[in-house]
């Protein structure tokens, strides 16, 4: 269909975005936005840019299901109105942050493993493979995950996963509030929301739970790249503490400006396919 080829399109082309973001979040040679696209473009070409995306790609629809789903049954558990009553009898924003509190936390623990693969992946540096020069550690996404599992056990593939699951719980609510809120503003009432108003309203929910979720992404993405040659930090608190005390509060916000420039088009599109298949299929 063509908005899940849409929604893999947003997803290709956010990813140099994210993977700018993920690089400004856990390395420290880079000065800022540019001077990482220029060093990764010169050092690894094009390329560079789309390391670890294969595994976001393949798992996504896994991910959004979990997501979604679990949204819309809390809803309709709450409610007790299905999609089509809702239009007439919209739930409130309590039930509809609780819904989305739920959904967040469930889909974190599917997302931990993805997550945590695509990040280690994002973060090497060598460009592609050049005679004589040392391969990457990892040699691919299920080189990377039976690496892991190897080395630091099944557990090793939740690295992390506590910090995601803090960050997504609540801005998971953020999310679905902020659609919700902007789709009633600008849908009269007993309406569907037209498609234009669906895509401006998952792209501003898009950003405002990603500059909400900014700080626990930070410390989620060291947390998953500690432990690859050695421990540094003791657990997320250590980390969050020897961030700020390095780098100062603003370490909070690194890669907000760039991770809210791909959360626009990217939430935009999974919006409208979500309000398409409910229509369809609620
Ligand atoms: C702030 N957070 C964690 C969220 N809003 N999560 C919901 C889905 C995000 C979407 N898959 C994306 O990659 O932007």
């Amino acid at each position: 269909h063509p908005l899940v080829t849409t929604g893999a399109l947003g997803l290709v082309l956010g990813h140099p975005f994210d993977t700018v973001k993920v690089r400004l979040q856990t390395q420290t040679t880079y000065r800022g936005i540019v001077d990482c696209m220029v060093k990764i473009y010169r050092h690894e070409s094009l390329l560079g840019f789309f390391k670890g995306m294969s595994f976001p790609i393949a798992s996504t629809a896994v991910v959004n299901s979990v997501l979604f789903g679990v949204y819309s049954n809390t809803l309709l558990v709450l409610t007790a109105t299905s999609h089509q009553e809702r239009r007439a009898q919209p739930p409130s924003y309590t039930h509809i942050f609780l819904a989305g509190c739920t959904g967040g936390f469930l889909q974190a623990y599917c997302l931990a493993p993805f997550d945590l693969i695509k990040v280690r992946l994002q973060n090497q540096t060598e460009p592609r493979a050049q005679p004589g020069s040392p391969p990457p550690r990892y040699q691919g996404p299920v080189h990377c995950a039976a690496s892991i599992f190897r080395e630091e056990g099944p557990r090793g593939l939740f690295r992390g996963a506590w910090a995601l699951t803090l960050r997504d719980t609540p801005t998971v609510g953020i999310y679905f509030i902020t659609y919700e809120g902007l789709c009633r503003q600008y849908t009269p009432e007993g309406q569907n929301p037209s498609s234009a108003t669906v895509l401006v309203a998952g792209g501003f929910a898009g950003i405002a739970s990603w500059v909400a979720a900014t700080p626990l992404d930070v410390i989620k993405s060291r947390m998953q790249m500690d432990g690859l040659r050695r421990r540094v930090y003791q657990g997320m608190l250590d980390c969050m503490v020897s961030s700020v005390r390095q780098e100062g509060l603003g370490v909070f916000f690194r890669g907000v400006t760039i991770n809210s420039a791909r959360a626009f088009p990217v939430n935009a599109v999974t919006f409208l396919s979500y309000e398409y298949l409910l229509r369809w299929w609620g």
